[in-house]
């Protein structure tokens, strides 16, 4: 059984769909559940094929990050998970700190893995890998959008350097002509590294098949039991974990008890937009030319700002609006120049963590008034939100938009939106009286 820890909410249900496209029986949790996986203490889980644990350890910091990853393990391993999938984001949202590095190490030394292969590359995304640089689109991660993200910025696309600069071990990179190389020609390298003391495995991939190849090779050498480890642990964004289901051969999905309906129900329904992300901002922008209600978070409206303030005033002004004008959105997305502005004002972590309280407490008012469709964009927006409302876990649904999946839960249902992914009229979309 494949078990994933994704370093955030959004990464977890793009795992986790991932898995569920190609046919793996996939269970999602928010957090580790709190039983170490006793058979009996866990009567009640539907058949599966694999388990995605969602952690906020992102930009945590990094022993918070390693413990609760490391706490994720041990409920994985109890749980009888042969393979660990270490999921981080496709544009390898990090500092200089970490916190890929450090949690692949705590990882990595936990399952005594000495070579662990990965990649962000996430093709359907526009993210490719090639020669160890980090491509969006058409540009090299650090001429991207992300050199301007609110927590992360990256500014180097050289992903070796990117991890060596956060972890105590070698990384190296397996080009793409060995890639398209096949199956053994990837082991070939791999072991190669491994005997040049290289503990990460860099994969180069710019298209699907790459993914569809080096997929197939690492279950191949996994199979092989001691080779290498046995590979216990892989890590990169869906793309690379999507390969590994491919290679697993399980050629339908199954209909399992619990299985999700196809449609969304209707219901009343808000969105709540903490990304500030490109992509987020067009998203939220297509909302308001729409003319659906909407507010936005000023953390510089009054000189001591506080969460609970700025989530009472949103909930003040929700109460206002008329259910005819449709679903409403409150969002703090502001493009980088105002962006910057606030964080050189509260600071970047302050004015972060401050958005994301309010969010998560806005979540909680709008559901006490009777919502129960939530969109929620960013990451770390939906690890509030998710948070905030005490979810535990969820039925992956059908996908609002590639690697965003609606979630089931029994109260409610959730979209949970990685800030960079969807159409432009993604929000809008997902939250009409009648989804698709
Ligand atoms: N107006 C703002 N000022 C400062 N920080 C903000 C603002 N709006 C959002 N943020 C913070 O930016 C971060 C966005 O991260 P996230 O929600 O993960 O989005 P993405 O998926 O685009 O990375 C969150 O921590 C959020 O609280
Ligand atoms: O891999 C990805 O790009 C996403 O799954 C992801 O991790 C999204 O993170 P956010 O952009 O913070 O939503």
């Amino acid at each position: 059984m494949i078990g994933a820890i994704a370093d955030d909410v959004t990464g977890a249900t793009d795992v986790a769909v991932a898995l569920h496209r190609h046919g793996l029986r996939t269970l999602l949790f928010f957090g580790t559940p709190l039983s170490f996986g006793t058979p009996d203490a866990e009567p009640d889980l539907p058949p599966h094929d694999a388990v995605v644990i969602a952690l906020k350890t992102r930009t945590a910091p990094r022993e918070q990050a390693v413990e609760r990853s490391l706490a994720a393990l041990d409920w994985l391993r109890a749980h009888g998970v042969g393979q660990v999938y270490f999921k981080y984001c496709s544009t390898f949202d990090s500092t200089p700190e970490g916190n890929i590095g450090p949690v692949l190490d705590a990882l990595a030394d936990a399952l005594d893995a000495p070579l662990v292969p990965m990649t962000p590359s996430s093709p359907e995304h526009g993210r490719t890998q090639y020669l160890g640089y980090l491509f969006v689109g058409e540009r090299l991660l650090s001429e991207s959008h992300m050199r301007d993200h609110p927590l992360t910025p990256m500014t180097d696309s050289y992903l070796p350097r990117v991890l060596e600069a956060q972890s105590a071990h070698r990384a190296g990179v397996v080009p793409l002509e060995t890639v398209r190389g096949g199956p053994a020609a990837i082991a070939k390298r791999l072991a190669h590294l491994r005997s040049e003391g290289v503990r990460y495995a860099l994969l180069d991939a710019v298209e699907d098949g790459d993914l569809a190849s080096a997929g197939q090779a690492l279950d191949d050498l996994a199979s092989a039991g001691q080779v290498l480890g046995g590979l216990r642990l892989v890590a990169g964004a869906a793309g690379l974990a999507a390969g590994l289901a491919l290679a697993h051969e399980v050629s339908k999905i199954h209909e399992v008890a619990g299985d999700p309906p196809a449609r969304v129900p209707a219901g009343r329904a808000a969105v709540l937009a903490g990304s500030c992300s490109a992509r987020t901002l067009e998203q939220v922008r297509a909302v308001i030319e729409h003319g659906r209600p909407a507010h936005r978070l000023d953390a510089l409206a009054e000189p001591d700002p506080d969460p609970e303030a700025l989530a009472a005033n949103a909930l003040t002004w929700y109460d206002a609006q008329r259910p005819e004008d449709g679903a409403p959105l409150i969002y703090s997305s502001l493009p980088p120049a105002e962006l910057h502005e606030v964080q050189q004002a509260l600071g970047r972590e302050r004015s972060a963590e401050l958005l994301e309280s309010a969010l998560g407490r806005i979540a909680a008012g709008l559901v006490e008034r009777g919502v129960t469709r939530l969109v929620a964009a960013g990451g770390e927006t939906s690890g509030a939100v998710v948070r905030a409302l005490g979810v535990t876990g969820g039925v992956i649904g059908p996908e609002a938009a590639r690697g965003v999946p609606w979630i089931f839960t029994p109260s409610l249902t959730l979209l949970l939106k990685s800030g960079n992914f969807g159409e432009p009229g993604l929000l809008l979309d997902a939250t009409r009286t009648e989804t698709p």
